[in-house]
């Protein structure tokens, strides 16, 4: 007996069937000895045996099965009046059976059974000396065919697709046979087992089998699938055919009666709305308009495909979906290709951010004053085309050169003499059409979100070169209500939805169609153009030269007029894009544009150079500061340098030769230490070899004026810089911190020391050492001052007032600390203690 691959029985489980051959269709036993065809490799393993006719009986088709052994076994042993038990019987007939698979008693009832039946023991044994030696097979447990008929019912509940492949499998091999035959077949077995003597029947065996639910009733191992739903598959075939001839399987129905009612995606796959020339994948300079007009293309795109074998096979009709990789499959070579289009998923989805503004109106509507200006408008003439319906070369009628098209008037069947599926100008009609239909495929386009230019429109389908997609509606106002509306309505507005429709009057999309979300592109997609339709002015948005593939962000230039002042920055990203949404020029107005950007670019380098040679400058005067500026000498000078050496040398001689000199140059470190170290301070060391020669020598006393002035903050705390202190701590500590806005008190007391001063004959110039003892105690935080001042106060005469303007100035100079010393009675110390008075601050100049 041959294997039948496409049942479900048979590849489900591992059968017996190689223990047991069985010759189905010769004539089953009549007598004891005749056993047919029936061979049997074990006779001492009755169950395995049972189990294996069992398993040969389920393999037969049901036509052998109805005329099978069951009647004649049956017959026979009712001729014998030997007892038989209901499952023995239906087990020869092989609808059950399963009981088998367990040894003990009921084993032996069907041994008997089958001795009674004709087999007995004899006949196997002699059986058994022919045949080879077979291996021993196990038995399948109850558990096994639950699962395997578990199995079949799941196959029962099998999807559409699933029963059909079942069904197309049975009727392949010769199996099917309609339901209510094989019932007849069953009632008529069943009839005959009513009349058969009943046996004995165990409770739980009975348990098993009997009854609506009963398991074994479950586990019928020829279980007949449900036929598909009778809609589907009037759906799929038509009612008629349905009745009239034996179905045949569902793909193959599919296929015989394809008609135009079908969807056109599932006929056309990836390439739906595609004419034929139309090549998507190269880019847009190589593609071709379309010899076609748009508009009576509809129909025709549904035969046809661009992949390259499918292309031999343009006009005629496809019955199913191609494979993108048709064309690749016949060629040896394996070579790459790629899928013209994107995979389309939904551009907004669930939770996304909708439009919010936006009151769709798909047909435009008049507003105020735009209705006496549509009224008073002047009408042009009726244009009137002279096309025929086949223009010459083949060209479709109605095309580049026909007049209504140049004079951008719809056809119709007034102006237009070819026919309307011949015309091909008659988009907006078309699109009507189309429209009508309502289906998503037929509207085809869809909002989407974009990352940085708010929603867009996407397009869900190809669109062919100069094909119409969407019309822009609106309410059609007059030029003085758009501006007011940009003024007041629109002012915090972004997005902005007028479009210019006709001199005079422009259509305001924010109640509008989809159109109004297609955002501008410096190298657009489509165009909008405007079409009159029956005299009636209408904008179009039709797809570009190099068509519109699925998935695709519609775009179009807006040329954009700015009503407003502002002009928005562009972010298509196109390689030229212009940068903003403004107006395209003409050559001239470019050349214009041109020199205008020119002189504003130049103009702008030239303040650029400008600002930076200033900043140059800056940073030049500060580094130079930086870098050994001090005052009005450079310690970087070796001159100076030598020079400040050699004072200090002195200084320090000099406040070796005396105590108090000393203490007093400590004291006044700094500026006036310095001052003092500055005299010429080898003739004030007697018989220490000064190289000077000192004129004379005297004491003077002198009347040290200290300033404490005190820094205020918020409450009356504040920082306290003694002078004094800062004197006895070094140069350094006594030159002030940084000028502070804060208000600063004063103290000044007096006290008065004598000290001994020889002076030389001819003493250094004052100003002269003055720099250079400053030069030498400059700090940073001086030097960061732009403005500084040394300030030589009078001396003894006028010493109450030069104390007073020393602090005086010290305070205005917003410093912390101010010295005033000045020389008491020693008057003729010319040039030395009358510069000792001394107060310093923010130097200026
Ligand atoms: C007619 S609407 C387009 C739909 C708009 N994106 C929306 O979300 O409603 C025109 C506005 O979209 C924005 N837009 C359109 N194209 C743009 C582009 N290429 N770059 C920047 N903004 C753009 C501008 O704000 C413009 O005023």
């Amino acid at each position: 007996m041959a294997n039948t691959p496409m049942t479900t029985r048979e590849s489900s489980t591992s059968s017996s069937l190689s223990d047991v051959d069985i010759d189905a269709s010769t004539t089953p036993p009549t007598s004891q000895a005749d056993t047919g065809e029936m061979s049997i490799s074990s006779a001492k393993k009755p169950a395995a045996l049972l189990d294996a006719i069992e398993e040969s009986v389920e393999r037969r088709p049901r036509r052998s099965r109805a005329g099978g052994p069951s009647s004649y076994n049956l017959k026979q042993l009712s001729d014998a009046q030997l007892p038989i038990s209901s499952s023995a019987s239906r087990n020869v007939s092989g609808l059950t059976g399963r009981t088998l698979v367990d040894g003990g008693e009921n084993d032996e009832v069907e041994v008997e059974d089958l001795k009674k039946m004709g087999m007995g023991k004899g006949e196997e044994e002699e059986e058994e000396a022919e045949l080879p030696p077979r291996p021993l097979q196990r038995k399948t447990s109850v558990k096994d065919r639950v699962k395997k008929a578990a199995g079949r019912v799941v196959g029962s509940v099998l999807g559409k697709r699933g029963r059909d492949v079942v069904e197309a499998g049975k009727r392949k091999l010769g199996r099917g046979k309609s339901r209510s035959t094989a019932d007849d077949e069953d009632e008529n077995e069943d009839e005959a087992s009513d009349t058969e003597p009943q046996a004995e029947v165990p409770r739980w065996k009975k348990a098993l089998e009997m009854g609506p639910k009963g398991l074994l009733d479950e586990l019928d191992l020829d279980v007949d699938l449900p036929a598909p739903p009778p809609a589907k598959k009037a759906r799929l075939s038509g009612k008629e055919a349905m009745k009239d001839s034996p179905q045949p399987s569902a793909p193959l129905a599919k296929a015989a009666t394809a008609t135009t009612s079908m969807k056109p995606w599932i006929r056309e796959g990836l390439y739906v709305g595609q004419s034929p020339d139309f090549d998507a994948t190269q880019p847009g300079g190589k593609r071709k308009l379309t010899k076609k007009r748009p508009g009576s293309s509809s129909s025709s795109t549904l035969t046809t495909t661009t992949t390259p074998g499918a292309a031999e096979s343009s006009g005629s009709k496809r019955t199913f979906l191609p494979l993108p990789m048709f064309g690749y499959l016949k060629e040896e070579k394996t070579r790459d290709f790629r899928i013209p289009y994107d995979v389309f998923a939904p551009s907004l989805r669930k939770g996304d951010e909708r439009p919010k503004d936006w009151h769709q109106v798909n047909r435009n509507r008049l507003v105020g004053e735009a209705k006496q200006i549509w009224e008073k408008s002047e009408r042009l003439p009726a244009s009137r085309c002279v096309c025929r319906a086949t223009e010459v070369d083949g060209e479709q009628a109605c095309g580049d050169h026909c007049l209504n098209r140049v004079m951008q008037y719809e056809c119709n069947d007034d102006n237009c003499a070819v026919k309307g599926g011949e015309c091909g100008n008659r988009c907006f009609a078309d699109l009507t059409a189309r429209l009508k239909k309502g289906g998503a495929f037929d509207v085809g386009v869809e909002v989407l979100r974009t990352p940085n230019r708010g929603f867009g429109v996407r397009s869900c389908r190809t669109w062919g070169p100069g094909e119409i997609i969407m019309e822009y509606t609106g309410e059609i106002v007059s030029e003085g209500e758009c501006q007011r509306r940009m003024r007041e309505d629109y002012k915090d507005k972004q997005c902005y939805y007028l479009m210019e429709l006709e001199r005079g009057l422009i259509i305001d999309g924010t109640k509008g169609s989809m159109a109004r979300f297609i955002n501008h592109s410096c190298e657009p997609n489509c165009e909008v153009r405007m079409v009159k339709v029956n005299g009636t002015p209408r904008m179009g948005v039709f797809a570009g030269e190099g068509g519109v593939a699925t998935g695709q962000e519609l775009t179009y230039d807006y040329n954009f007029d700015n009503f407003g002042e502002k002009v928005q920055m562009c972010y298509c990203g196109a390689a030229s894009c212009r940068g903003t949404l403004s107006k395209r020029l003409n050559k001239d107005e470019q050349k214009k544009q041109l020199k205008v950007e020119n002189e504003k670019k130049r103009k702008a380098a030239e303040e650029a150079q400008k600002a930076a040679e200033d900043e140059e400058r800056k940073k030049r005067v500060k580094s130079d500061r930086g870098s050994g500026w001090r005052g009005w000498a450079s310690v970087d000078d070796p001159e100076v340098k030598a020079r400040l050496k050699e004072e200090k040398r002195e200084r320090e001689a000099a406040a070796k030769s005396s105590d108090r000199a000393r203490r007093l140059a400590a004291r006044g470190s700094g500026v006036v230490g310095a001052r003092i170290m500055s005299l010429p301070a080898a003739a004030t060391e007697k018989g220490t070899g000064g190289k000077r020669d000192v004129k004379r020598r005297r004491t003077v006393a002198v009347e040290e004026t200290v300033t404490r002035s005190t820094q205020l903050g918020e409450g009356d705390e504040g920082d306290e810089v003694d002078a004094e202190a800062g004197a006895e701590a070094g140069a350094e500590a006594v030159v002030p911190a940084a000028a502070s806005s804060r208000p600063v008190s004063a103290t000044v007391t007096t006290r008065k020391t004598e000290i001994t001063i020889s002076e030389t004959a001819e003493p250094e110039p004052v100003a002269d050492r003055l720099v250079t003892a400053l030069d030498g105690v400059h700090d940073d935080e001086e030097e960061e001052e732009e403005e500084e001042e040394v300030v030589v106060v009078a001396p003894a005469k006028t010493k109450k007032q030069s104390i007073m303007k020393s602090v005086g100035q010290a305070v205005r100079n917003g410093l912390f600390g101010a010295v005033g010393a000045k020389a008491l009675g020693g008057g003729g110390g010319k040039g030395v203690l009358k510069q000792s008075t001394l107060s310093f601050g923010k130097r200026s100049g």
